[in-house]
């Protein structure tokens, strides 16, 4: 007898799953610090790691679990199977292509929705209870090719949208101010990245708006300059590529906070791209970030802000950009 059966009687099954299974697809710079925020900050024991690169995926697999014994005794799995992302609570999509010099945004669109169409329809085979959270850019078209993939309910098909805007802005609110992050209360909604909106009738602190204390605030009369803010929130995001080539560790803390809402049944109120027909006038079917409860359903509710007729129309705006973008692709 082996060393293990005279160690051990074996008194009952063990079963598949942990129950908190979270799959990672796309093992570049943003799966990886998202598989590491996940695992150092305990949000689920078991990670299975996916991607097309064999080679970098054991590489990787291996090195995370050599750190098992500072963690909690999490399960790491990886494979290009999709049949090891079976029984997963949640899959969070980062696979995706470069732009490459000069490509067209609608090119990049195309080529990243390709790779989606060999992705989605496998994650939800192998779980078809599963929530899926879209990273890959341009996110907000994303997470809408997803929900069109999947087959899946609104509610489950969720993008990280501006969570990360909204993380970058309380940071530099929290510069200006010395006052923790997440003291800094402040909402960017509508398209991730370059054309987000912020809501500045909302930032506050302890309740107590800006706007009361500094009518101007977001405005370019504002001898403040906050609306500065907002333009580093897009700055930073190019200055921190100029610097290092990607961004990693912000996006995977980001990540791993959304997870932990979901895995949780928290309904925490975040930041996130959801299915935004019929909110704020819009008609058509995009997704857009707005403050959403998240939980273990995915999004079960949408903030209804009160909105300026300018935050609004920007929101509008996006909507049929998404929409044009949409109609443009081949499924
Ligand atoms: N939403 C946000 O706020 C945010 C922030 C930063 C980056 N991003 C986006 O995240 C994505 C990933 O960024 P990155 O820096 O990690 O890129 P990366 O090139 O380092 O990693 C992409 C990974 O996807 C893998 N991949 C490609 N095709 C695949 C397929 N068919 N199946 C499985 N895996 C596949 C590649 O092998 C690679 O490992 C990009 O689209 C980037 O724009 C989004
Ligand atoms: O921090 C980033 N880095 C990225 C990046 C990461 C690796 S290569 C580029 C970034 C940085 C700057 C611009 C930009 N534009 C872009 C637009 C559409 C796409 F499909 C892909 C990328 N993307 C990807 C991305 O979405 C972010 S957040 C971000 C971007 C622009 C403005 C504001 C924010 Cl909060």
């Amino acid at each position: 007898a082996s060393v293990k059966e005279n160690l051990m009687n074996q008194v009952a099954e063990v079963l598949p799953s942990s129950g908190n299974k979270i799959t990672i697809v796309g093992i570049g710079q943003v799966g990886m610090a998202c598989a590491f925020s996940i695992l150092a900050q305990n949000v689920s024991s078991e990670i299975c790691l996916m991607d097309v690169c064999k080679e970098k995926l054991m590489g990787e697999l291996m090195d995370l679990q050599h750190g098992s014994n500072f963690l909690k005794n999490p399960k790491i799995t990886a494979s290009t199977d999709y049949a090891a992302s079976a029984n997963s609570r949640l899959c969070i999509v980062t696979a995706g292509v470069r732009q490459k010099e000069g490509e067209s945004r609608l090119s990049l669109v195309q080529r990243n929705t390709d790779i989606l169409k060999h992705i989605i329809p496998k994650l939800v085979e192998n779980s078809p209870d599963t929530i899926l959270l879209m990273v890959s850019n341009p996110v907000d078209i994303m997470t809408y090719v997803a929900w069109k993939l999947s087959g899946l309910p609104k509610n489950r098909v969720i993008g990280s949208g501006t969570n990360l805007d909204s993380s970058r802005f309380r940071f530099l609110m929290s510069q200006r101010l010395g006052v923790a992050p997440t003291s800094c209360h402040g909402w960017i909604i509508g398209e991730h990245g370059d054309s987000s909106v912020p809501v500045w009738s909302g930032v506050n602190i302890a309740g107590v708006r800006l706007r009361e204390l500094n009518p101007n605030i977001g405005s370019s009369e504002d001898p403040e300059k906050w609306n500065e803010v907002h333009k580093q929130v897009v700055d930073s995001a190019y200055e921190v590529i100029k610097l290092k080539g990607y961004t990693s560790w912000a996006i995977g803390l980001s990540t791993a906070s959304l997870a932990s809402a979901i895995l949780r049944n928290t309904s925490a109120i975040v930041a996130v791209s959801t299915s935004v027909k019929g909110e704020h006038g819009i008609d058509k079917d995009v997704f857009l970030s707005l403050p959403c409860a998240l939980n273990a359903n995915g999004v079960t509710h949408v903030v209804k802000q009160i909105l300026t007729q300018t935050e609004i129309d920007q929101l509008q705006k996006s909507a049929n950009i998404m929409a044009e973008v949409q109609a443009g692709l081949k499924f």
